[in-house]
Parts: C-alpha cells; sequence; structure tokens
C-alpha cells in the first residue's frame, strides 16, 4: 500500500529579506494510508503550519510533499483544489455555519461533489446518525453544546469519505468527556473508512489513540 503523505527534506520560511524566519527545518516524514498520527509540541514549533502544508493549505516553498502520490511541490493551483477535494479538516472553532442547520451544514462539502441534492441528504442524516446526532439533525448549531458542535464538524468532515483527515486542535474547547468521545469517534469512522488522520494537540489525554506520536521542537521533527 502506498504511503498518504510522503514528505523529504521539507523546509519553510516566513517572511522575506532581513525579517524572514525558517519556521520548518529539513522535515522527512512519511505516514501510512490507515495511520493515526498525533503532532505535539511546544506553542511555535511550526505544527500549524505542517498541518497546513500537509493539507495542500499552503504551497512547499523547498523540498517534496507527496499527498496521495501527488507531488505538492509545484503543482498548480488546480492541482492542490482537486488534492483538497479527497481531504476532511477539522479546526478547533468547529467553523460551523450559524444559519445552516447541523443537516445543511454536513451537506455542504457534498455540493463540491457529483452527488445529487436527495443522496447529499440521506449522506449527511447517516453521517449525523453515526456521530450520535440523529435527533438533533434539524437543529442550529445555537442549540447545540460545544461537543456536538464538534461532532457535526467531524460528520462534516467525513461525509465525502476523504482519504485523509486533518484535525487542529479538535478538543481544546470540549470538558475531558467530550473531548475523549470526540476523538474516539473520529478513530471509530477512520478505521471503517480506512481514513489516514493527522491531528495536532496538546491534550495529553488523547494520546492514546494514536498509532503514532511525533513530536516537534524548533521546526524539527525529534
Ligand atoms: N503567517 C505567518 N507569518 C509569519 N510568521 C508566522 C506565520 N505563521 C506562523 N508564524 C511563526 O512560525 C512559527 C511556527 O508557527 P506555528 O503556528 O506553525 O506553530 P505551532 O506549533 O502550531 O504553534 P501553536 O501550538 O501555538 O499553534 C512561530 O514562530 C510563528 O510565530
Amino acid at each position: 500500500m502506498y504511503n498518504a503523505i510522503t514528505i523529504t527534506n521539507l523546509n519553510h520560511y516566513y517572511g522575506q529579506g532581513d525579517l524572514q524566519k525558517q519556521v520548518l527545518f529539513d522535515v522527512n516524514l512519511e505516514i501510512k494510508t490507515g495511520e493515526i498520527i498525533i503532532l505535539t509540541g511546544p506553542s511555535g514549533s511550526g505544527k500549524t503550519t505542517l498541518l497546513s502544508l500537509v493539507g495542500g493549505l499552503r504551497s512547499p516553498q523547498f523540498g517534496s510533499l507527496r499527498i496521495l502520490e501527488r507531488e505538492m511541490f509545484g503543482a498548480s493551483n488546480d492541482e492542490r483544489v482537486e488534492t483538497r477535494r479527497k481531504l476532511g479538516y477539522i479546526f478547533q472553532a468547529h467553523n460551523l455555519l450559524e444559519f445552516l442547520t447541523a443537516q445543511q451544514n454536513v451537506m455542504m462539502p457534498l455540493e463540491l461533489q457529483d452527488v445529487t441534492y436527495s443522496e447529499s441528504i440521506q449522506k449527511a442524516s447517516l453521517m449525523l446518525q453515526s456521530v450520535g446526532l440523529g435527533n438533533r439533525i434539524n437543529y442550529y448549531p445555537e442549540n447545540l453544546s460545544g461537543g456536538q458542535k464538534q461532532r457535526v464538524a467531524i460528520a462534516r468532515a467525513l461525509v465525502t469519505n476523504p482519504q485523509i483527515v486533518l484535525a487542529d486542535e479538535p478538543t481544546a474547547a470540549l470538558d475531558k468527556q467530550s473531548g475523549r468521545d470526540v476523538v474516539e469517534l473520529m478513530q471509530k469512522l477512520a478505521k471503517e473508512q480506512n481514513c489516514t488522520i493527522v491531528l495536532v494537540t496538546h491534550d495529553n489525554r488523547i494520546l492514546d489513540i494514536a498509532d503514532r506520536i511525533i513530536n516537534m521542537e524548533d521546526g524539527c521533527l525529534v
């Protein structure tokens, strides 16, 4: 089976001229299909930068980054967009649209795909059932708890059957039990769909769900 992600000699800089600052130093990493990776490390060590590169949200400046067998170094905008369609994203501040119901939020990424409206309704409600929100599909985000909103965000990220899911601090706003429930759910759904997960967290309570923990310090993998 091929790697979901292969990173070779990746370096990354912010700013230009005198203000230029290197934030990733010669990163090498192979992530297998279906692996759950947790990325930890102190604030400012480069985790979010690495995650945004791995998610095709930023272009590599130096080195090679292959996502699902496609080279991202020098890739065109269209190629990056096409790659991003195979990925799912879960962020700390769930980013649900407040004027859409849970079901409509989960249907959004399907609009970019070749799926009919009725199929999309059906998929979204099945997905919400599998995250335990079958009885909340017509609720607006303001009427859901933090944990429930995060579960809607997970449903939205997974409804397209992405091959890779990227999550940045998905439990940050949650209490211990909801945080645990959310990551266990991600783990279960990922194993069912054989999807790869890369998760950035400071939350020591969820480290055990990882197949591999990668620690970053000052822009290097340690
Ligand atoms: N857009 C930007 N422009 C300039 N510098 C940036 C930018 N984004 C991040 N940085 C700097 O790059 C370094 C790495 O930041 P990054 O956000 O990747 O770290 P992090 O490990 O995710 O931190 P945290 O855990 O606090 O989110 C930091 O020194 C940060 O100040």
